[in-house]
């Protein structure tokens, strides 16, 4: 069941109540020096119309009025210093439970929201969140607290005063009313038409490559500026639609003496107040009017906070995958059972229908089938990137299911198609592998990848900076760095999605015995398409359409499997036509 947005709210500021308490504290301080001011002020103009007052008593009226003015200056600043250190800390935490919740969801949720929409939540809306509690916590108790005060002394002086300067509120609240009436909606749209921008940008930027291969600059720059102007438009009509409205409210509500003046005159004609009065209640109305105004502002706060709250909630509220609070459960040996597997991206669908393999400790086994088969289906169940939808893969005797994610992690080394390198030098990226490898086994593991020539020929070596992009190295050595990552981190069991599409032949000969060397003792599979790579395996199972058609080696395969003959006549054709080319 979905959380109420506030107790989610109030889940991540429990943590830090004792700051946003003294925050309170301060500001209520902060509030009512400010009313010194007037207080003192009634007395001061009554004394000089009254002519009671004596040049000490003025100068000391005047330095009361000051000191209070400094102290509420002061209250406000530690209190608002407090609020902001809570806020962020908060903004913080937001942050990380939502990263740390993506980072325990399956990758296929993760995949459906956009880069540009998780940057959008992660950074932009969740700062959202930091005004609203770095002001309206403190500020509204406090500015609650005033006008609740103001109106009990005014009470006391004279009960239609104090009611005078509350009819700013029922007045005030019709316009308040038509302008909140549809608000949620509109600040959805909002949020909608951001993420848009968001969205068109990042893929902008992703696609800078292909957009300039194509030419598509015109085009893509056209979408990425519509959803700019899209975005302006819809902003500005909301403002210019809400303006009004707003600056009515904003008018009206602090204006109290549209009350207390006539009926303060009338009291004081009537000798129902004296001048003291008339003058001290007039003032405190004016002193009314601040909190009146900051209450108005903080019902647009309070509003925009709700949202940002619950578009996080969405995040916040991802499936996970049950690793939580397992036992380590004790491998037998690396090797890995896939039984009776069945499974498909969406509920009705099938992309693995029963699968069967069994892939002993130790060993090599490769994956090929046609393009679409369900080879990177297959490798990312058994790195357990999504759950099976029937059946079960078994490591090492025990359920995937049944292993932590630390512990799975630390069994399983998974190369992806796309080697994505981290900013950062080569050496930190090899190191990710295994943070403290020495520098001796980071070489080690980039001489196994066949990367170490290379790295040794640019001038700064493992120390050379890749942080402005990967463009400074080829895919290939893209590829073998990811390789040599993979290799450092030690797992018993490495997994790779075609780690050698772009190496060239002598360095893919190179990988190939390293692997096989590897394999010695580590179980290793790997899906390829250049069949050559997975000759030698010691078992190679033939995928057809998401079903396995045959496994076996090499050479039984092509006198008995007709899939794996046509995948070796198409790839023996394809590797003729580069020769000849
Ligand atoms: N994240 C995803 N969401 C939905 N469908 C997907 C997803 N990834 C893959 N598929 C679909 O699953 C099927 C198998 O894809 P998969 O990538 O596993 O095949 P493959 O054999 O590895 O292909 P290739 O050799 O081209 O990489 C395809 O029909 C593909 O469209």
């Amino acid at each position: 069941m979905k959380e109420n947005w506030l107790r989610t709210l109030f889940r991540f500021t429990s943590g830090h109540k004792t700051l946003f308490i003294w925050s309170i504290f301060f500001s209520v301080l902060s509030v009512f020096s400010g009313i010194v001011p007037y207080v003192v002020g009634s007395r001061l103009m009554t004394d000089i119309i009254e002519k009671e007052s004596s040049q000490y008593g003025i100068m000391t009226l005047l330095v009361l009025m000051l000191a209070a003015f400094v102290l509420k200056t002061i209250f406000h600043f530690i209190s608002t210093t407090l609020s902001h250190h809570a806020a962020y800390n908060i903004l913080n935490d937001l942050r990380n439970a939502i990263t740390d919740r993506l980072m325990r969801t399956s990758l296929g949720v993760v995949k459906h929201f956009s880069s540009g929409t998780i940057k959008d939540t992660i950074l932009d809306r969740t700062e959202k969140v930091e005004i609203p509690l770095a002001h309206m916590i403190p500020e509204l108790s406090a500015n609650i607290c005033v006008v609740v005060v103001t109106v009990i002394y005014l009470t006391v002086i004279d009960v239609r005063l104090a009611l005078a300067a509350l009819i700013t509120i029922p007045l005030a609240s019709i316009p308040l009313f038509f302008l909140m009436k549809d608000f949620d909606q509109k600040y959805q749209d909002y949020m909608q038409a951001n993420s848009q921008v968001n969205n068109v940008m990042v893929e902008y930027i992703e696609g800078i490559e292909v957009i300039k291969t194509f030419n598509q600059t015109g085009v893509s720059f056209k979408k990425f500026s519509d959803a700019i102007i899209g975005f302006k438009e819809y902003t500005l009509n909301w403002l210019q639609t809400a303006w009004k409205t707003q600056n009515m409210i904003f008018s009206l509500l602090p204006f109290t003496l549209l009350g207390t003046l006539p009926v303060g005159i009338w009291l004081y004609l009537d000798h129902a107040l004296n001048l003291n009065q008339l003058l001290l209640g007039l003032l405190l109305a004016i002193g009314l009017s601040g909190p009146l105004n900051k209450l108005s502002l903080f019902t647009n706060d309070f509003n925009a906070m709700k949202q940002s709250v619950l578009n996080t909630q969405k995040f916040l509220e991802l499936p996970i995958l049950d690793f939580e609070e397992k036992e380590i459960r004790e491998l037998t040996d690396s090797s890995l059972n896939v039984i009776d597997v069945n499974f498909g991206y969406k509920k009705n669908e099938r992309v693995l229908s029963n699968i069967n393999i069994e892939i002993p400790s130790n060993t090599f086994c490769a994956i090929v089938g046609a393009s679409g088969s369900g080879k990177s289906t297959l490798l990312q169940l058994l790195n357990r990137f999504w759950d099976v939808q029937s059946g079960k893969i078994m490591l090492g005797g025990v359920a995937l299911k049944d292993l932590t994610q630390l512990q799975l992690n630390q069994t399983i080394s998974y190369v992806t198609q796309d080697s994505f390198l981290f900013k950062g030098t080569i050496e930190e990226n090899i190191k990710m592998g295994k943070p403290d490898a020495t520098p001796q086994e980071v070489i080690n593991a980039a001489r196994t990848a066949s990367c170490l020539d290379f790295i040794e020929e640019l001038p700064q070596g493992m120390k050379t900076d890749i942080s402005f992009g990967n463009g400074q190295l080829s895919g290939g050595q893209q590829q073998r760095i990811s390789i040599a990552r993979a290799i450092l981190k030690d797992a018993p069991i490495i997994i790779l999605d075609e780690p050698t599409a772009s190496i060239d032949p002598e360095n893919e000969q190179r990988i190939q015995e390293s692997l096989r060397q590897l394999a010695k003792n580590k179980t290793v599979i790997m899906v390829a398409h250049r069949l050559s790579t997975v000759m030698k395996a010691d078992q190679i199972v033939v995928l057809d359409n998401g079903s396995v058609v045959d496994t076996g080696e090499h050479a039984d395969l092509l006198k008995n499997c007709p899939v794996y003959q046509r995948l070796w006549d198409s790839y023996t054709r394809t590797e003729e036509w580069h020769i000849s080319n």
